[in-house]
Parts: structure tokens; C-alpha cells; sequence
């Protein structure tokens, strides 16, 4: 919790005050138990009626004040912990969105969300609680201990000892549970991943009917959550019987001892009533401590949890914006000083930058590697090529050959583990945060568009794109129909995460969103696959037609999409095995031969691929960066 103590900054007075005026309130309180005695011993036993009138209209004037003070103190209570939670929550969100894929792979989504939901909402009302009880009950159950000794300290003894072992017993079941807490949230984490996986798959389980596995899963781990919370829950239950049958024990040594004094003179019948009412509040106080500890415990779980998010560093560092300009130009002097190659300048392992617009290639991998975090298998390995601007590149492989992967690492998605690559003539570590995306169009493999209107998604490109601007490249997206299809045109919703919309729609919406950016790269991973082969292949002519040197990374299965592309790169299980036209690539190259032919089997030759043909597709494993220039 210590770690989050920042978020109280705006909230000092809030926070000091809430637990001030509830103390005020136990103070009136725990005056009640003596005007009690004092209307019995002073008032009823001697018939003084404007006395018993008198502590009446107190007990009026206590009651009215306590309450006066618990309101205003629930007040400050609640508008610390809601500010602070509302800060905190605020936080975490843009924390998280400055974290690269690597930590939010690692991480996972389902923690996130609860951590950002229900943990968060634990630290709220566990701030609350304890701002308005945390000092409250220990000053009662002290006070009544106090009261209890001026009025008898014989009998004020049978408290200590009562409080003493009633706090034994709370402590004992805390320590206990807390722990259970966080292994409760762990599981709450997991039952929200598999609520989460089955309410987006929905479609998908129906269509393979496996609503009963999925049913069971759910039930295994729910099951496991509710005997988990069932388990903290009787410990919790244990308290109060266990309280109760202390205070009880108590009471009936405390009205003994009172009756024998009482019959012996020593003390007052309203001071035995009076002692009795303390040890009420006293019972009242611990339970309500004990459960206020066990709330203040969870949320104190809850606050680590999120406090470990904040932990988390982006794995990415990024130059600030002055100091990446100041190191453009010094390499653009540097470069005019050396041979005029940019690589001859700078510190070996990340040579100078060089400046945009100077010619450089668009793209160049560099023995790029990539493991992800926590997977032993290497997604990518030795990657080189080098692709010039204005050309279209296409990428093509089977399943799980590192296509998605290797476009990732253009705009930054995650770091390659070896080697560099550069955009547009700089190392892609070499740009401050937002520069190198604000050059890329990316459209992802999962058409994604959120809740608001076309007009607001299309505007995510370029916020200040004129309704012309969004029909041209809605034009070039082939989404004209769509759009004019819609009621509203720009204007028309889209539900969350674009349900109203086919697969094939949002698609070309998604690419439409990337064109309005007017990118110098724009890559769409694999995002024609719900377009028919008619529109794909305008789609691709339309954006080939672009003004300006726009440089195209193709991702598709389909050779078709790619096939006239100006080059194609060929990935099989994370290597580079092939790079060239397609014709190059027919003529030559085995794994190509065996994806287009199974693709357009019509066209295949009635002749085997030639041992030349297969040695010279195993010999491209590894291509060098200058050898296509
Ligand atoms: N975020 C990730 N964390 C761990 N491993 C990953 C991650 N993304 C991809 N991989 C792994 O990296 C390898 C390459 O995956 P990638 O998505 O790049 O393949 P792909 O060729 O684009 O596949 P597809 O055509 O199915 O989209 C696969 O083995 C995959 O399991």
C-alpha cells in the first residue's frame, strides 16, 4: 500500500479529517453508558425527575451530534477514497498503455482487467472503512476500558482480560485468511479469463458444440473459487460465535461481580448497567475491527496487486525527442564528413541515425532474431533483407512461420532479441516514443474498431482528416458500399469492437482507418482474408496507385495477394527461405513451388520440381542486406 500512498495527494484534508470527526462521534458515544448509570443511580433511585429530564435531552444532544459527525466523516471518507481510486485507476490505465506487448503478453489481459475493476474497487471501500473505523473502534474499546476502571476497577479487570483474549482469537483467524485472500483473487483472476475467452468465442463453441466442455471448465473453476471463498468466509464466520462466547462469559462474571459488590455497597446498580453497556460496545467494536481488518487485509492484497503493475518498466526505452534530433543531425554531419555511408558512423553496435528523406532504404533487417518472453522457441532467426522505398513487399508462409512476427518489429510492437532493424534509415530504438508509428499504417490481423461513429474511427489515422480525406481512402479500402450502405454514412454507430459489422466490412474499414494516416509504411498483416478475391485484388491496385512512395508489406497466406508484389519474402518456420518476384520464386524455389502450386493447382507442371531447384530454395535461408539493392 505504501507504494500507492502518492495517490492521497490531492486528498490530505479528506484524509485527516474523515477519521477526526469520527472520533468525535465514538467521544459523544461513549459518554452515553454514564448518563445511563447516572439517570438509574441518581435519577430513578431518588425520584429526581428534572434530572432524568436533564441527561435525557443530553442523550438527545449526544445522539444528534454523533450522528452529525459520522455524516460529515462518511463525507470526507468517501470523497478521499473515491478521489484517490479514481487517481490510482487513472494511473494504472495509462501505465498499462505505456507498457510494450512484452510485458502485456506476460502479464495476460484477464489480470489487468481484474486488477483494474475489482481490485481497485477493494482499495476503494477498504480506504473507506478504514478511514472511518480504523481509529474508531480501538479508541472505543480503549475508552470503555478507561470508563470501565473509573467506574470499577475490580471489575474493569474482567475487560482487559476479555478484550485481551478477543483479540488473540480475531488475530489468530487473520492470520489465517489473509492469505486465502490473495489465492481468492488469483482464482477470480482465472474464472474472469475463461468468462472472458468463452463470452468473445461464443460463435466458435456453438458452431463446434462444445457448450458442455465448456460448461464444465467454468463449473471446475468456479467451484474452485466458491470452496476457496467458502473457506475464508467460515473462518470469518468463526469470529463472532468465538467473540460472543468471550463477552458472554464476561458478562455473566461481570453482572456476578456487580451483584455481589451492589449487595455489598461498593457499587451502584446504574454503574453495573453502565459497566455492562461497555462491554457491549466493546464486543460490538471487535467484531466490527476484526472485520474491518479483514477488509483492510483483502484491499491491502488488492493495493499490491496493482502496486506490482505500476513495478512494471516498459522493456523499451525510447530517446527523449531533443536529444534523438540532436543525434540525427550529428549523424547527418558525420555522414557528410565519412565516405557518405551512413553505417561507417557511430558506435559499432547502433550506428548514427540518418535523417528522413535521405534516401535510405524503407526497411532493413539485420540478422534479426526474436524470442519472445517466456517462450524457448525462437519466433525469428537471422533475418536480413532490405526493402526500398515505394516498393510492395509481400510475405508469405504457413502457419506460424513468424509472418505476423516479423512485421512487428517495423513499427516497434516488440524489440528484436538480435540484430536491428532500421526504418527509413534509422534504428527502429533510435526514435522517441510515438515518431515511428506516427510513419506506419498498420492494419492488424484482427479487424478491431471500437464503440462511436465511422467518422470517429476513421479519424483515429489523422485527427484532423477532412470528411474528403476519409472518402478517399475509404474509396481506396474498397468500403465506399459499406459506408454509403450504413444509415448515417460517416456518421453511422459502430457497435463495440464493430459487432453491427461482417468480417469483410470491418476489414476494409480497418484499412481504410490506416490509409487516412497517409503512412510512408503501411503494412496489413493478413487483413484481406475476409475480402473476396475480386475486391482484394482492387484493393491492392488502389493502394499501389498512392501518391508518394508508399512502402507495402503484404502479409497473406494467399499466394494471389501477393503474387505481384515487387518482391516477396518467404518464411518458413522463422527463417527467410526464399526472397524475389514471383516468378523468381516459381522458377526456383521449392517450399514457393509447393504453396502456389497447392493453391493453383491448374497451373502446375506435370514435371517434379528439379534437384536444382530444391538445393538452390534450401541455400536462402539467409539473405544479405545489400543483395537485392
Ligand atoms: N505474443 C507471443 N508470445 C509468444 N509466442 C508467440 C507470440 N506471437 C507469436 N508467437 C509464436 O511465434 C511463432 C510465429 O508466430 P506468428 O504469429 O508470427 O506466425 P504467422 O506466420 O504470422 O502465423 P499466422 O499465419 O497463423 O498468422 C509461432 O510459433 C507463435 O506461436
Amino acid at each position: 500500500m505504501s507504494r500507492l500512498l502518492r495517490f492521497f495527494r490531492h486528498y490530505k484534508k479528506e484524509t485527516l479529517l474523515a477519521p477526526l470527526f469520527k472520533l468525535f462521534e465514538a467521544l459523544m458515544n461513549l459518554l452515553v453508558p454514564l448518563v445511563v448509570a447516572r439517570i438509574i443511580d441518581q435519577g430513578i433511585a431518588a425520584s429526581n425527575r428534572p434530572l432524568i429530564i436533564r441527561c435525557f435531552i443530553f442523550l438527545i444532544v449526544l445522539a444528534v451530534a454523533g450522528m452529525l459527525f459520522a455524516f460529515v466523516a462518511q463525507w470526507f471518507a468517501a470523497k478521499s477514497s473515491v478521489g484517490f481510486t479514481t487517481e490510482m485507476r487513472q494511473e494504472l490505465f495509462d501505465h498499462i498503455q505505456s507498457l510494450s506487448y512484452t510485458e502485456l503478453d506476460t502479464l495476460g489481459t484477464d489480470t489487468l482487467i481484474t486488477r483494474m475493476t475489482s481490485d481497485a474497487n477493494q482499495v476503494q471501500a477498504g480506504i473507506n472503512m478504514a478511514l472511518r473505523l480504523l481509529l474508531r473502534s480501538p479508541l472505543i474499546v480503549l475508552g470503555s476500558i478507561l470508563m470501565a476502571f473509573t467506574i470499577d476497577a475490580k471489575s474493569a479487570l474482567i475487560f482487559l482480560v476479555a478484550t485481551l483474549v478477543l483479540f488473540a482469537v480475531v488475530f489468530a483467524i487473520m492470520l489465517v485468511s489473509i492469505p486465502l485472500f490473495r489465492k481468492s483473487q488469483r482464482a477470480l483472476d482465472r474464472l474472469l479469463g475463461i468468462t472472458r475467452e468463452n463470452l468473445s468465442g461464443v460463435r466458435v463453441i456453438r458452431a463446434f458444440c462444445k457448450e458442455e466442455a465448456e460448461i464444465q471448465e467454468f463449473d471446475e473453476r468456479n467451484a474452485y473459487l466458491t470452496r476457496t471463498n467458502e473457506f475464508v468466509g467460515r473462518l470469518s464466520a468463526l469470529m463472532n460465535p468465538a467473540s460472543f462466547l468471550i463477552v458472554n462469559i464476561s458478562i455473566i462474571l461481570l453482572i456476578q461481580l456487580g451483584a455481589v459488590r451492589v449487595n455489598a455497597g461498593s457499587m451502584e446498580q446504574g454503574q453495573v448497567v453502565a459497566l455492562y453497556n461497555y462491554l457491549a460496545a466493546i464486543i460490538i467494536e471487535l467484531i466490527k475491527f476484526a472485520s474491518l481488518l479483514v477488509s483492510i487485509n483483502k484491499s491491502l492484497a488488492c493495493a499490491d496487486r496493482i502496486a506490482d503493475v505500476f513495478d512494471i518498466q516498459s522493456s523499451m526505452t525510447y530517446p527523449p525527442a531533443i536529444a534523438a534530433a540532436a543525434q540525427v543531425n550529428s549523424a547527418s554531419a558525420s555522414t557528410d564528413m565519412t565516405s557518405g555511408n551512413p553505417d561507417a558512423s557511430g558506435p559499432a553496435d547502433r550506428p548514427a541515425a540518418v535523417p528522413d528523406g535521405s534516401g535510405a532504404d524503407a526497411v532493413r533487417f539485420t540478422d534479426v532474431s526474436l524470442t519472445y518472453a517466456g517462450s524457448d522457441e525462437t519466433a525469428l532467426e537471422d533475418i536480413s533483407f532490405s526493402v526500398r522505398r515505394g516498393q510492395t513487399i509481400g510475405i508469405i508462409g504457413s502457419t506460424g512461420s513468424g509472418k505476423s512476427s516479423l512485421v512487428n518489429l517495423i513499427p516497434r510492437f516488440y524489440d528484436a532479441t538480435r540484430g536491428r532493424v532500421d526504418v527509413l534509415g534509422r534504428d527502429v530504438r533510435d526514435y522517441p516514443k510515438g515518431d515511428l508509428i506516427a510513419k506506419i499504417g498498420v492494419v492488424p490481423q484482427k479487424a478491431l474498431l471500437f464503440e462511436g461513429s465511422i467518422r470517429d474511427n476513421l479519424l483515429w489515422g489523422q485527427a484532423d482528416a477532412t470528411d474528403e480525406e476519409l472518402w478517399e481512402a475509404i474509396a481506396r479500402a474498397q468500403a465506399t458500399e459499406v459506408v454509403k450502405g450504413k444509415e448515417g454514412g460517416l456518421d453511422a454507430l459502430i457497435e463495440q469492437g464493430g459487432r453491427n459489422l461482417s468480417g469483410g466490412q470491418k476489414q476494409r474499414l480497418t484499412i481504410a482507418r490506416a490509409l487516412v494516416k497517409k503512412p510512408e509504411l503501411l503494412i496489413m498483416d493478413d487483413s484481406a482474408s475476409a475480402l473476396d478475391f475480386a475486391t482484394d485484388a482492387a484493393l491492392r491496385q488502389a493502394i499501389r496507385k498512392m501518391a508518394g512512395s508508399l512502402t507495402i508489406f503484404i502479409v497473406s497466406q494467399r499466394a494471389s495477394s501477393i503474387r505481384s508484389a515487387d518482391r516477396i519474402l518467404l518464411l518458413d518456420d522463422g527463417r527467410l527461405v526464399g526472397s524475389g518476384n514471383h516468378e523468381e520464386l516459381l522458377a526456383k524455389n521449392q517450399i514457393y513451388q509447393e504453396i502456389y502450386y497447392s493453391q493453383f493447382p491448374e497451373e502446375k507442371p506435370n514435371r517434379p520440381p528439379s534437384d536444382e531447384t530444391a538445393s538452390i530454395s534450401s541455400t536462402q535461408g539467409k539473405e544479405a542486406p545489400d543483395e537485392d539493392k
